[in-house]
C-alpha cells in the first residue's frame, strides 16, 4: 500500500488577475478553492493515476472539513488527525506569474503526535511512505527523519518531498527518491546553480549521503534524475501554462505510479515529467489522459 503524508494541508485558494498593485484594493477575474498540500496533491494524482492510496495526516476545522469531504467525493481514503485549529489556507495570486503565499498552519501538539504515530504502526514490508511538504515550526526538524526510523524495522520504503534541514536529516535513512526543486537544491547546499552540471553534483552529493534516486525539477526546462551510476535529463514538453501549483506532487505520484507497474526507474522517470507537465497544462491537478498523451512525446538523454 501507498501511503501519503501531509502535515500541514491546506485550502488552496487561487485567485487570477491580470496585475496585482500592492498597498491598493485589487480585484480577481476568477478565484476557486481546492484542497492542497503536497502530500495531499500526490494522493490525489495516484488516485486519477488509479492507484490506490491512503492519505494521512493532519486536518482541524471548518477548512480541514472541505479539505478531508472533497478527498471523500473523488474517492480517496484518508486517515488523518483532528486538530482543534483550522487547517490554512493558502493563497496563490496568478497573474503573468505566480506567487504564492503559504500560511504557518495549526499547531500540533505530542498528544496528536502520538495518535498519528499510531496510524503508522500498519504500515508493512513493500509499502510506500510519502513524506511531502512543510512541517510546522511547533515540530521538531527531525520528525520525517524519526518517522523514517520507525517504519525501517518493517522495510518501508520513503519518499522525501520537502525542503532544507527537514529533508536533509533524512538522508541517513536512505531515502528511495527526494524530489526537490532546482531552488531547494540550491538552498539546501546554500549556493547558486549556474547550470544542468553544476546541478547534478549536488544532486549526487545527496547520494552520496544516502538517498537512493534524486529527480530535480526544474519548472518548465525539464528535469534530471540521478541515481547512484547515472544522470539523465529530460526536456519539459511544450505546452500553455495553466497553473504550475502541484506539478512536482505530479511528478512524485507518476514517478511512483509507473515505477510500481514496471520496476523501470527510466520509463518512471519520464512518465513522471508527463505528470508534472500535464499539472502545468491544467488548472487543476493532471488526469491520466493527459499525462498519457504527454507521455509519448518526453524523451530523456543520458549525461553520464
Ligand atoms: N511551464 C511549464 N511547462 C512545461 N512543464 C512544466 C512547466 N512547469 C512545470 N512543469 C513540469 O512540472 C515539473 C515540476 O515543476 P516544478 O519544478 O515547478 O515543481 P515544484 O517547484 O516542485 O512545484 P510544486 O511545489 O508547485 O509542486 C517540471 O519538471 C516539468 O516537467
Ligand atoms: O507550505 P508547503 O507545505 O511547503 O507547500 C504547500 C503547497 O504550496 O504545496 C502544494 C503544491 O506543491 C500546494 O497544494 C500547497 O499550498
Amino acid at each position: 500500500m501507498i501511503y501519503t503524508v501531509t502535515f500541514n494541508p491546506a485550502i488552496d485558494y487561487t485567485v487570477e488577475l491580470d496585475k496585482i498593485s500592492l498597498g491598493e484594493t485589487n480585484r480577481s477575474k476568477y478565484s476557486y478553492i481546492l484542497p492542497g498540500g503536497k502530500g495531499i496533491n500526490v494522493s490525489r494524482v495516484l488516485n486519477n493515476l488509479d492507484i490506490g492510496n491512503i492519505a494521512l495526516g493532519f486536518v482541524g476545522g471548518f477548512t480541514g472539513k472541505f479539505v478531508e469531504d472533497y478527498l471523500k467525493a473523488q474517492g480517496l481514503v484518508t486517515d488523518f488527525v483532528y486538530l482543534e485549529e483550522d487547517t490554512r489556507i493558502n493563497v496563490k495570486i496568478k497573474t503573468t506569474d505566480e506567487t504564492e503565499i503559504n500560511a504557518s498552519g495549526p499547531n500540533i501538539n505530542e498528544k496528536d503526535l502520538e495518535e498519528f504515530y499510531k496510524k503508522l504502526n500498519r504500515l508493512k514490508q513493500g509499502d510506500y511512505l510519502i513524506l511531502a511538504g512543510n512541517v510546522q515550526d511547533s515540530l521538531p526538524r527531525d520528525t520525517y527523519s524519526n518517522i523514517q526510523k520507525r517504519c525501517a524495522s518493517k522495510g518501508v520504503k520513503t519518499i522525501v518531498d520537502t525542503t532544507r534541514e527537514a529533508l536533509t536529516l533524512t538522508l541517513e535513512n536512505k531515502p528511495f527518491l527526494l524530489k526537490p526543486n532546482l531552488h531547494e537544491l540550491e538552498s539546501i547546499f546554500d549556493i547558486k546553480i549556474r547550470d544542468k552540471s553544476q546541478a547534478i553534483i549536488y544532486a549526487k552529493k545527496l547520494i552520496e549521503k544516502g538517498a537512493q534516486n534524486i529527480i530535480v525539477s526544474m519548472g518548465g526546462e525539464g528535469a534530471l534524475f540521478v541515481s547512484k551510476e547515472k544522470a539523465y535529463f529530460s526536456q519539459a514538453p511544450q505546452g500553455i501554462l495553466k497553473n504550475s501549483v502541484g506539478a512536482g506532487d505530479s511528478m512524485v505520484a507518476g514517478f511512483l505510479a509507473k515505477f510500481i507497474e514496471s520496476e523501470d526507474s527510466l520509463e518512471a522517470f519520464k512518465y513522471s515529467v508527463a505528470a508534472g507537465s500535464a499539472t502545468a497544462f491544467s488548472k487543476d491537478l493532471c488526469t491520466k489522459e493527459e499525462v498519457e498523451e504527454l507521455f509519448k512525446k518526453i524523451t530523456f538523454k543520458e549525461i553520464f
